[in-house]
């Protein structure tokens, strides 16, 4: 299965290269698209396969991966993964310097292929089922997707515009844990009938504090280009998954104590008294 899986999915990334078959094609699995799989498609004997989608700086990493812990399945970002590309300094990572300190999207086959390999690598583990963030972020990357696996729910976390920029500006992250933290500190007026909104900032502790770095590509100049490109290539994303009555919405209320017992609610998870905690 996990070799089928990368199969396939390399297969999409060479189709995706050589621009042979539209993404349609490969999600309906005739003509030159890669086959369906049954076995693969089906819920049973699997874990969730979730897709959080949202503007750069919402939170999508911050929650995803406290619902990675929550439910046992594995946060895959494929920033993350970008990024861990750009450490190792291997053969791509000027290519992908390049691209990801203007704000553009990485190519297709770059990214399946990265995701390909960390599917394969997280099977070999015995990982089932995933939460990824940042992947699909084109239609053509959710019909690749849907060419070779099925999504059961999609999460939209939505926040007003006026503080996703701040959110991106105010990220910081320990150079030696990898902790993420926020020192943006944002309190939005309510006006014309819209309540206001304050979002504490997430201090690091102590020990983390003095080893803070940012992201190369959270300076304004790039945030805002990352926002136009996610408004131009991501949002049609959403009404992919809406039209397929997978997406939830979710407006998130503020800070982490407010929004993280409500988007529990909202996934009906809420029950979880005890596992509520992990918004302290
Ligand atoms: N699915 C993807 N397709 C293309 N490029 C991607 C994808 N995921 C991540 N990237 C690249 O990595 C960068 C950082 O991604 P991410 O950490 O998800 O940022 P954001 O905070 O903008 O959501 C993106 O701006 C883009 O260059």
């Amino acid at each position: 299965m996990a070799v089928l899986k990368r199969l396939m999915l390399a297969r999409a990334s060479a189709v995706v290269a050589r621009g042979l078959c539209s993404g349609r094609e490969l999600g309906s699995g005739s003509g030159c698209g890669p086959k369906q799989l049954p076995l693969q498609r089906s819920p049973e004997g699997r874990n969730r396969q979730w897709v959080f989608l949202g503007c750069p700086g919402v939170g999508k990493g911050t929650y995803s991966s406290r619902l990675s812990g929550l439910v046992g399945v594995p946060h895959i970002s494929t920033g993350d993964l970008v990024r861990d590309e750009l450490a190792a300094s291997g053969p791509l990572a000027s290519q992908l310097a390049e691209i990801v300190n203007h704000g553009k999207l990485v190519p297709d086959e770059i990214i399946i292929d990265l995701l390909s390999k960390r599917l394969e690598a997280g099977e070999a583990k015995g990982e089932t089922g995933f939460i990824l963030d940042g992947f699909p972020r084109t239609v053509r990357q959710a019909e690749i997707l849907e060419g070779v696996t099925d999504i059961d729910l999609v999460v939209n976390l939505k926040l007003r515009e006026e503080a996703l920029l701040a959110k991106c500006l105010g990220r910081r992250i320990c150079s030696q844990c990898g902790g993420n933290y926020n020192i943006a500190s944002i309190d939005i007026k309510g006006e014309n009938g819209q309540p206001g909104m304050y979002m504490a900032p997430l201090l690091p502790p102590p020990h983390c504090a003095s080893k803070l770095i940012t992201r190369s590509d959270d300076t304004e100049e790039v945030v805002k280009e990352r926002l136009r490109i996610y408004n131009e290539l991501t949002k049609p994303v959403e009404d992919f998954y809406r039209q397929r009555g997978k997406l939830l919405e979710f407006d998130l209320p503020g800070g982490i104590p407010e929004s993280w017992p409500k988007l529990l609610q909202a996934l009906k998870l809420g029950d979880n008294a005890d596992k509520k905690s992990a918004a302290a």
